[in-house]
């Protein structure tokens, strides 16, 4: 598919001419001649570039100011100004208005081509990246509206803007890395990098040449380490207590010497690296067995943060569970499905030693299983069954997800008229030998069950 791009300048001549150029490359072109045309053909179809021109003979809106609409509508739509001799200036004062580039009249083909490439190119990357970014679940919010929730969000915004090394401790999958993330995004280093190393993943021989790399020797080339590539960001490290002793030793030294050298090396390297750590271990048990050094701990928690676990915010699950939806909805391109009441009462019922990210696994299965309709139901019965093992079972060996979803009365119905059939049936159907062992009066099971129509 030949890339759309569209020229806007009131003279034919150029419009002509830039139009092809960029034809002859294997581009499609569009062109307009003041602003109405513009925003019209813009209207049409967004195209994936434009030209412009600064000075419109006979427009209605100049070039800065269609520059403006078009920022407005489609702040991602790259523009390239055309600017004529001596109005450099206002072609600068475009670029910080958001235009990508400019070119001054009369230009080189090869430039035009050149600066053409070079935009398509950067938007098509830009894209990428936020496509990326919104797959792998990086632009991720920390969601939910419970009072615990909220103020862990009031001291992530205390603490992000200062330097402060942060413990971060909380149950496995509660959403200690998104905090780590959060805090790193809310902070003045939020363009620098955020690098995770995970303690409990790497094996201890491999623990300090990730950390701090291997110096150049003849015939190795240079490992870059975390805390090198973390220079100007922040370094996450996961799992802090599964950190080696000796490695932990060595940490401590940075830490107070700001500065390492690589391993198998004798560089000095000086590295500017905010270090927010995690655990889902009491690090105060890990101190006390000698595990890990308490000079270190009081180092890396100048300020602890505990997340809370899923069970201790269960009102907060509804909205998670609309999010994970959207999420994976996105990542996987399922379809979006609703959720029944019955299923979302489970899950608000359910404990979740996994947290959310136990949740979130149970979001995705559902969606995978849901046949059927884009727009079927995703009911309870398609959890699996230690979901919902905090819900009592039917007399007839069924889960009682179902009952989940309804009120006192009506699930006090459905459980009375499976627990009688289940009796009667006990029974050989005798009504009165069943009704002498469940400790009613005949008669008042008889209307029981006429109420209940059963029989
Ligand atoms: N409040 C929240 N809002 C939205 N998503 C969340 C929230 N908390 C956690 N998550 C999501 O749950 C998953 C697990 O979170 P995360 O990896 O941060 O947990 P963790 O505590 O670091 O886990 P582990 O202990 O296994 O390292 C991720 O997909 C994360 O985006």
């Amino acid at each position: 598919m030949a890339t759309d791009i569209l020229i806007v300048d009131d003279e034919i001549d150029i419009r002509e001419l830039v139009a092809g150029i960029l034809s002859d490359e294997g581009h499609g072109t569009r062109v307009a001649s003041n602003s109405d045309e513009a925003l019209a053909a813009i209207g049409q179809r967004r195209p994936q570039l434009v030209f412009l021109d600064i000075w419109l003979k006979g427009s209605r809106l100049d070039g800065l100011q269609i520059l403006e609409v078009i920022k407005e509508q489609h702040p991602d739509l790259p523009v390239i100004m055309i600017s004529g001799h001596g109005n450099i200036e206002t072609a600068v004062a475009a670029i910080k208005q958001g235009a990508y580039d400019f070119i001054e009249k009369p230009f080189k083909a090869d430039r035009l081509v050149l600066v053409a490439q070079r935009a398509l190119e950067t938007s098509r990357l830009q894209r990428e990246v936020r496509d990326l970014r919104q797959r792998s679940g990086q632009t991720a919010r920390l969601v939910g509206k419970s009072s615990i929730i909220n103020q862990l969000r009031s001291t992530i915004e205390r603490v992000a803007p200062t330097n402060s090394r942060i413990m971060v401790s909380g149950a496995p999958g509660s959403g200690k890395e998104l905090v780590a993330r959060t805090l790193h995004g809310s902070s003045a280093r939020a363009n620098g990098p955020f690098i995770v190393i995970n303690a409990a993943a790497i094996t201890p021989e491999r623990m300090e040449t990730e950390l701090f790399g291997i110096e150049a020797a003849e015939g190795r080339p240079r490992a870059t380490g975390a805390l090198e590539e973390a220079h100007g960001g922040t370094l996450f490290i996961d799992e802090i207590a599964d950190m080696p002793r000796e490695t932990q030793n060595k940490i401590l030294r940075v830490l107070v010497d700001q500065n390492f050298t690589r391993v198998g090396g004798a560089t000095r390297v000086h590295v500017d690296v905010r270090i927010i750590s995690s655990t889902s271990r009491d690090l105060n048990a890990e101190i006390a067995a000698g595990l890990f050094r308490e000079d270190l701990f009081h180092r890396l928690s100048v300020v602890p943060i505990r997340v809370p676990s899923l069970a201790e915010r269960r009102e907060d699950i509804p909205e998670l569970v609309e999010h994970f939806i959207e999420q994976v909805s996105m990542q996987t391109g399922l379809p979006r499905r609703r959720i029944g009441d019955d299923a979302m009462a489970v899950l608000q019922s359910h404990d979740w030693p996994g947290n959310v990210r136990q949740l979130r696994n149970n979001i995705e299965r559902l969606m995978i299983l849901a046949s059927g309709e884009p727009d079927a139901v995703m009911t309870a019965s398609m959890l699996p069954s230690e979901v919902g093992s905090m819900v009592p079972p039917l007399p007839n060996g069924a889960g009682g997800e179902q009952l989940m979803g309804l009120a006192l009365r009506e699930a006090r119905e459905i459980f009375e008229r499976q627990y009688l059939l289940a009796q009667i049936s006990r029974f050989g159907g005798n009504i009165s030998r069943t009704a002498e062992f469940i400790g009613m009066e005949r008669s008042a099971l008889h209307r029981k069950l006429k109420a209940l129509d059963i029989g």
